[in-house]
């Protein structure tokens, strides 16, 4: 397992194609995607359904085998590790976040937030800090059933931060909450891009999350046809029709 380095970019994805394979039939997901993040890149992956989004962000995390190509997260080839080192390199170095939260229901906002972590010292001011940078400290010893689902998420990007990883992986991060709760979700992972240098990609259907981003990344039948900045103006109408247009345009001219 060769040593991650802070030289490395942190998100390289080269040539990277996935089939499944159904009784008769074999649906290609992904069919050679490339795609690189600087440090500090937020990154929004938009497409229709079925495009491939949520295939490519299992691929980055090491959730799935791939058919061809490789993902290399900060320098380490994922299709190098053995299941267990794997394991142990997505624990340390990929955060995770889903539309659906996945806390442990029975444990507190501040002992889902611990549980990824080894005890270690210092442990306990780096919750503190998570706590407080994610607006939810008053909130810490309630169970998830007690938060609302913008807090809840809030538990989960402190969660997925913990182990300090190198990247910051969110699928639909917006997609069960009301507006105001997702836009404050947003506002929070632009904030941790530009002040902590964290890479972020995540992927969503929705134009005014998008707006965030520095880049997005359009999907279509499995492969990354085009990318925008959507620039600092943070309007959804904006880049919706650049979305739009992009998906209209006849492949081999975009
Ligand atoms: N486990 C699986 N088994 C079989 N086919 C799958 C599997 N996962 C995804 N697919 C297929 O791969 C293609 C891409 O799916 P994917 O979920 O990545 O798209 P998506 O853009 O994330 O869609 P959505 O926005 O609806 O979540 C689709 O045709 C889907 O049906």
């Amino acid at each position: 397992m060769s040593s991650p380095s802070a030289r490395h970019a942190p998100l390289l994805v080269e040539g990277v194609r996935k089939e499944f394979r159904r009784q008769r039939t074999t649906v290609t997901a992904l069919s050679g995607v490339d795609l690189s993040a600087s440090p500090g890149e937020f990154i929004v992956i938009m497409g229709a359904s079925g495009s491939g989004k949520s295939t490519l962000l299992h691929a980055m995390a090491g959730l799935t085998d791939l058919d061809a190509g490789r993902v290399v997260i900060n320098g380490q080839d994922l299709s190098l590790l053995n299941d267990a080192q794997l394991t142990k390199f997505r624990g340390q170095q990929i955060g995770l976040v889903f539309q659906a939260f996945n806390l442990l229901p029975s444990l507190s906002a501040e002992d889902n937030i611990r549980l990824p972590a080894p005890p270690e010292s210092g442990l306990n001011e780096k919750v503190a800090g998570l706590l407080q940078r994610l607006n939810i400290a008053e909130r810490r010893s309630h169970k998830p059933g007690a938060l609302s689902g913008g807090e809840q998420q809030r538990v989960a990007i402190a969660r997925a931060l913990v182990c300090d990883p190198a990247i910051l992986l969110a699928d639909e991060p917006t997609g069960s909450l009301d507006y105001d709760a997702g836009q404050q979700i947003c506002q929070i992972l632009h904030e941790l891009s530009r002040e902590q240098g964290r890479t972020i990609v995540a992927v969503t259907h929705e134009p005014n999350v998008a707006m965030w981003a520095d880049r997005v990344v359009v999907m279509r039948d499995g492969r990354n046809i085009a990318e925008f900045s959507p620039g600092g103006s943070r309007d959804p109408q904006e880049v919706a029709s650049h979305y739009q247009g992009l998906l209209r345009q006849p492949l081999e001219t975009v």
